[in-house]
């Protein structure tokens, strides 16, 4: 049971919407309509006065206004810390967790009890500084660079905004707006809405950072996905032709290359900017599994191994992150979308 101040929390400040969020976008109709950045006619939420629910191809909603009503298959509880989580469960049996603090998926099981997501054994889970582990968001700045490394959504509250079932699986939208926390790094009024959608084999993601200021702002950012790995076994498919940036040994002035080769391993530390990435990338966890992860939008990757500068756990995950690297520029009204899918082939 969900401590009071925490479901209050948990319930966020703005409403759900019902109405107008959409499923995720195939990936050809994701490129297509967010080839860069897009100006959206209208806002995406439509607010309601009471729990109601609604159905359109495909798509069931239950939301609320102040009153624990989700979708099937979609609760909020107590997760470590006392912190507040979502908990999504698909009739095919797979489960995933979603902490509000960050909104960072800290856990998705596929149907056989895998969890293919890591968190870090030193990850902690205190409000303050953020989860070290599932998939964190660097927004909106990746770094190194003028603020904290990784910007500051991965340590600040989001709030549920949605939930519904999209053909039998359950689906959760969060959002983020600037505060006086987020403005005193960073000062423009933004929206972020992060929906995450569990399917039997395949987890996806759809990020949408919108400007909601009167000025121009730039951002970059990154899905700083730990993914759970036998690192000796890890490799990396697809990468091959990439420009590259290679922040070791030195983050703040990395050296430019190309990938040449098929496949990358980690037999040592690997900190590596992949610009111009594919939408598709094949990992071999290192575990017996081959993990497909895809885009629509975010046009870089990371391929981040600690290897012995954390001796703890460097053997048991690798960070393949998708990424938008390059600064993009959104002018007021404009929105930037991009999804990712993990998927267990
Ligand atoms: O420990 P953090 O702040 O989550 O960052 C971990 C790493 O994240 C990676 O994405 C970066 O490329 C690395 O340079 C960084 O060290």
């Amino acid at each position: 049971m969900l401590a009071p101040s925490l479901l209050l929390r948990a319930l966020g400040k703005a409403p759900p919407s019902t109405e107008v969020s959409a499923p995720l976008l195939p990936r050809s109709q994701a490129e297509m309509a967010a080839p860069c950045a897009l100006t959206l006619p209208s806002p995406l939420s439509v607010s309601s006065s009471s729990p109601r629910r609604s159905r359109r191809s495909g798509v069931v909603a239950m939301a609320s206004v102040g009153q624990k009503v989700y979708a099937p298959g979609v609760a909020v509880s107590e997760g470590n810390g006392g912190l507040p989580k979502i908990d999504i469960k698909s009739p095919h049996g797979s489960e995933a967790e979603i902490y509000l603090f960050g909104a960072c998926v800290t856990s998705w099981k596929v149907p056989n009890g895998k969890d293919l997501l890591f968190v870090r054994p030193d990850a902690v889970f205190n409000g303050q500084k953020p989860i070290s582990g599932g998939i964190p968001h660097c927004f909106p700045q990746f770094g190194p660079g003028p603020m904290q490394q990784h910007g500051f959504a991965r340590n600040m509250n989001w709030s549920i905004t949605d939930s519904e079932v999209i053909e039998g699986d359950p689906a959760v939208t969060l959002e983020l707006k600037d505060d006086s926390y987020s403005r005193s790094m960073w000062d423009f009024s933004f929206q972020a809405l992060y929906k995450v959608a569990l399917h039997s084999t395949s987890l996806s993601t759809t990020l949408k950072i919108t400007n909601t200021d009167d000025k121009p702002f730039s951002f970059n950012s990154a899905l700083h996905s730990y993914i759970r790995a036998s690192i000796s076994g890890v490799s990396v498919k697809g990468l091959k032709g990439c420009k590259t940036l290679n922040k070791d040994p030195d983050p703040t002035n990395p050296l430019e290359g190309k990938e040449e080769r098929e496949e990358v391993t980690f037999p040592g530390f690997v900190d590596c900017v992949y610009l111009g990435a594919p939408s598709e990338l094949t990992l071999d966890n290192g575990l017996g599994d081959k993990i497909v992860i895809s885009n629509a939008n975010w046009s870089d990757a990371v391929l981040w191994n600690p290897h012995l500068q954390m001796e703890a756990c460097y053997k048991d995950f690798v960070c393949v992150e998708n990424a938008k690297i390059e600064t993009l520029l959104l002018e007021p009204k404009q929105s930037w979308v991009a999804e990712q899918k993990i998927e267990l082939i």
